[in-house]
């Protein structure tokens, strides 16, 4: 079956390519709905990754956030019109120990090779995962980012020490906010504080039990762990503020992607003991957990209609590059495109 992949070509630049789907395989074929565009992918489309990377990379389609319907199953399982999310990460090997989205084999959607800016995409039975009915859309299209979160938390739950009086989310943006609401939901009894530079951005904040501006935090608060949601230009200094305001023995979970590498205070790491991680991506047991707390705590969806942002029907390359720039100027949001290709 022929395919119409829309890919990144050059930046701000998408071209019409074509693909073969073997529909003899195994897999399954997916026809994207709704697809949500990530800072991963504005960093393709505005050209901001290394020439040498954007030259290995591209021509390449975006976006790894995405759902859709079921087309064509071979072997029956899934119904012509199921709702599916797809898994962007494609492991090809398994380990006892390390998870699919740090094995180095593995390859992500989106940027290491297409991403779901198609008509149709085949995947691995085992890279979808079925959707409650009435979820809603706009909302499941960004599931990834969500099960990212996902992945960190239950990381997080599973290196940082039990005393958890109280936590501190640095970045007042989108992975912020997730995070935030999932905290609350996995870890009700934690004060938990969200330190971010807008105030507007904060105001969103509601269900946290305080929130401040990076420039005004008390001199005696104090933190017994920290996640930062910044990433960027930002991460430098979310770090250091992160590395003053932590109690000793805390753990740091970095989750904000820098294009390149930030000077850290190591001296401090070492007197106060810290210990810092990071999470990248998710694998398909993260998407299932977060399908399962769609399923079991219908007011986080509704909570996370909140930062639905733009939501752009596209039919041509115009609309794409309309969605991709209206994303650019957002203030705060998720900006989601209804595929009608
Ligand atoms: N690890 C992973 O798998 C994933 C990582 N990411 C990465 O996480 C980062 C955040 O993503 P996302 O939330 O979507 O992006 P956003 O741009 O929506 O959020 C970042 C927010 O942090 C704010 N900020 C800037 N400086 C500081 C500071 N010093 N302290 C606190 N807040 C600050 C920004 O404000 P302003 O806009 O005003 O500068 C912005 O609101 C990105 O680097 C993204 O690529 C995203 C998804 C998954
Ligand atoms: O957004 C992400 C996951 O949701 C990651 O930040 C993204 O996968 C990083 O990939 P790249 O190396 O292509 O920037
Ligand atoms: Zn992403």
């Amino acid at each position: 079956m022929l395919n119409t992949v829309y890919r990144l070509t050059a930046p701000r630049h998408f071209e019409v390519e074509f693909n073969e789907i073997d529909l003899f395989g195994e897999q399954v074929v997916v026809r994207p709905t709704h697809l949500s565009i990530c800072n991963a992918d504005q960093r393709y489309y505005q050209g901001k990754r290394a020439p040498e990377v954007l030259a290995k990379k591209l021509p390449m389609a975006l976006i790894h956030e995405g759902i859709g319907e079921v087309v064509y199953d071979p072997k029956g399982e899934f119904q012509p019109g199921d709702a599916v999310v797809m898994v962007p990460n494609t492991p090809t090997e398994s380990d006892d120990i390390v998870s699919e989205n740090y094995l180095r084999s593995s390859k992500f959607r989106g940027s290491g090779f297409d991403g779901f800016m198609q008509d149709n995409v085949a995947l691995d039975r085992d890279r979808i995962v079925r959707l409650p009915e009435n979820i809603d859309k706009t909302v499941a299209a960004f599931t990834e980012i969500i099960s990212v979160s996902v992945h960190a938390l239950s990381r997080f739950d599973s290196i940082a020490h039990q005393r958890r009086e109280s936590v501190g989310i640095w970045g007042d943006g989108n992975l912020g906010f997730i995070t935030a609401l999932l905290f609350k939901a996995m870890f009700p009894d934690t004060k938990l504080y969200v330190f971010g530079v807008n105030q507007d951005k904060l105001d969103d904040f509601s269900f946290v039990d305080e929130t401040y501006l990076v420039r005004e935090i008390p001199d005696d608060l104090s933190i017994d762990h920290a996640i930062e949601c910044v990433g960027g230009d930002g991460s430098q200094k979310a770090i250091q503020q992160i590395i003053d305001f932590i109690n000793p023995e805390g753990t740091i979970s970095i989750l904000g992607v820098s294009e390149y590498p930030i000077p850290v205070e190591t001296r401090m790491i070492l007197e106060k003991g810290l210990r810092m991680f990071g999470s990248s991506r998710s694998g398909r047991k993260d998407f299932v957990k977060t399908v399962e707390l769609f399923e079991k705590n219908p007011e986080i969806v509704d909570y996370l209609s909140n930062i639905v942002g733009a939501v752009v029907e596209v039919n041509t390359i115009k609309d794409m590059t309309k969605a991709f720039e209206l994303d650019i100027q957002k203030a705060f949001g998720k900006t989601i495109m209804v595929w009608k290709k």
